[in-house]
């Protein structure tokens, strides 16, 4: 028999994972069900928003420096300062009891006795705890924001102190979530009364169509109406790039680098599952799910493809998504684990891929079709400047106007792009233009 384990013990092997890996395995934390679940990906991505902070805090309070100390016995550390800090429903006596436990079960008794010892302390100074002290700025505003040094000088350079301080608490606050409304299986209405009857908390957006934000997505989940294809998981941001793309019943699009598929299902809605989608991705990993996704809407327009479509050569068509891999600087909230996977140099080697991914992708556009490029990113050197860069190769492709599509606020003064930056939209941070050929 399988043995069970607790949320607080698969968050310590999925940050053991992580820093051993630099990835995320979130098969480490959704192996659990329900409530152990929600609560091991809290923990996880807490910990994440919070790092540099909470190592601050631990090497203050422990003999042994945080880079030198056993991960195992960091990272239960980590989780019950984190207990004692962040989790408003743990008093502090169990923080460090349930620490002290877990010490004790991965690491014997020596391991939970200094366990002990060290939350203790912390616990006894709590409401007056040390702040972080550093002479060099970018390495305090780092530590007091959990965020890497790069990305800070980063963002103080482009938007000043004050604003890249909001970005960043924004970053660190629990995220709200947006659901999508499956139009193939039922319709707004019905789905805001089971909404209100479910008892969830939620505001409809005013931005798109069947979005609806909610604080947590465990009601929903027990539910069982993701697997019932009912609705999805989709920052309204993200709900941009196939908004604009505007698909029609009846067109042949290519969904390129589609996995997991989220904007897939969403273009077949669009299209009211008549015509046809190509989805593709070089990912054999990631392009099960958008198979899985598939089924699970109800849509049958979809040929899933894996392929690299920098090498591969495929028709034209009139209407092609490319939605960019990029840093994800715009969903650092959601994905706490990528702000300390990136690395500055990595902006290189994105828009050095986004250049060849767009380069393919105008190469599979009809005349008069349409090109949309998007991304997560709030960087612009993967967004606008990429777009100036493929527009001064290609002449024979326009940007057409987003009006129509999107609200004033998320547009560029001349209504040719679209960008959200999460503190000042309060949703995660989306880039997206659309490109059309000339006939
Ligand atoms: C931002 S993710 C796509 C998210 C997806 N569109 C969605 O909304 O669910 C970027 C994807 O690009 C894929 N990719 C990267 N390089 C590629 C290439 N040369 N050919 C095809 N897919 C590629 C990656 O495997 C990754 O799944």
């Amino acid at each position: 028999m399988e043995q069970t384990i607790t949320a607080r013990q698969a968050c310590v092997n999925a940050l053991n994972f992580f820093e051993e890996n630099n990835r995320t395995n979130t098969e480490l934390l959704n192996k659990l069900e329900g409530q152990d679940r929600q609560q091991a990906n809290e923990y996880y991505q807490g910990i994440l928003r919070r790092k540099s902070y909470l190592d601050f805090l631990i090497s203050k309070y422990s003999a042994v420096g945080v880079e030198e100390m056993n991960p195992q016995f960091k990272n239960i550390l980590r989780i019950g300062l984190y207990d004692m800090l962040f989790m408003d429903g743990t008093p502090d006596y169990a923080a460090v009891n349930e620490a002290v436990e877990l010490a004790k079960a991965m690491g014997g008794s020596k391991s939970g006795d200094l366990m002990n010892a060290i939350l203790r302390r912390l616990q006894r100074d709590m409401p007056n705890l040390p702040k972080p002290d550093f002479k060099d700025r970018t390495k305090l505003i780092a530590t007091t924001f959990s965020h890497p040094e790069w990305l800070v000088k980063r963002w103080v350079d482009r938007f000043g102190e004050r604003e890249a301080f909001r970005l960043m608490q924004f970053n660190n606050q629990h995220p709200y979530y947006y659901l999508r409304v499956n139009g193939l299986k039922t319709n707004d209405r019905n789905f805001s009364l089971r909404l209100e009857k479910a008892d969830v908390e939620f505001e409809e957006s005013d931005w798109l169509p069947g979005y609806y934000r909610v604080n947590s997505l465990q009601k929903v989940r027990s539910k069982g109406w993701f697997q019932k294809g009912l609705c999805q998981v989709q920052d309204v941001s993200a709900g941009f790039a196939p908004t604009i793309l505007d698909p029609q019943p009846g067109e042949e699009v290519y969904d390129l680098c589609a996995a997991p598929g989220t904007k897939t299902i969403m273009l077949c809605d669009l299209m009211e599952n008549k015509g046809s989608i190509h989805a593709i991705d070089i990912d054999g990993d990631r392009i099960g799910s958008i198979a899985e996704n598939v089924t699970n809407y109800g849509a049958d327009i979809v040929k899933i493809q894996r392929a690299d479509i920098i090498q591969e050569r495929f028709r034209l068509v009139d209407a092609v998504l490319l939605d960019a891999p990029c840093s994800g600087t715009g969903v650092l909230s959601k994905r706490a684990d990528l702000r300390w996977r990136r690395s500055e140099s990595d902006l290189d080697e994105f828009t050095r891929q986004q250049d060849e991914l767009l380069d393919a992708a105008a190469n599979m556009v009809k005349r008069g079709g349409r090109l949309v490029y998007a991304t997560c990113s709030i960087e612009p050197e993967e967004n606008m400047e990429r777009i100036e860069h493929f527009l001064s190769v290609y002449d024979n492709f326009e940007l057409e106007d987003l009006d129509e599509y999107l609200p004033e606020e998320v547009l560029s003064d001349d209504g040719k792009s679209y960008q959200t930056i999460p503190h000042i939209h309060e949703c995660d941070g989306h880039f997206g233009v659309l490109l059309r050929r000339k006939v």
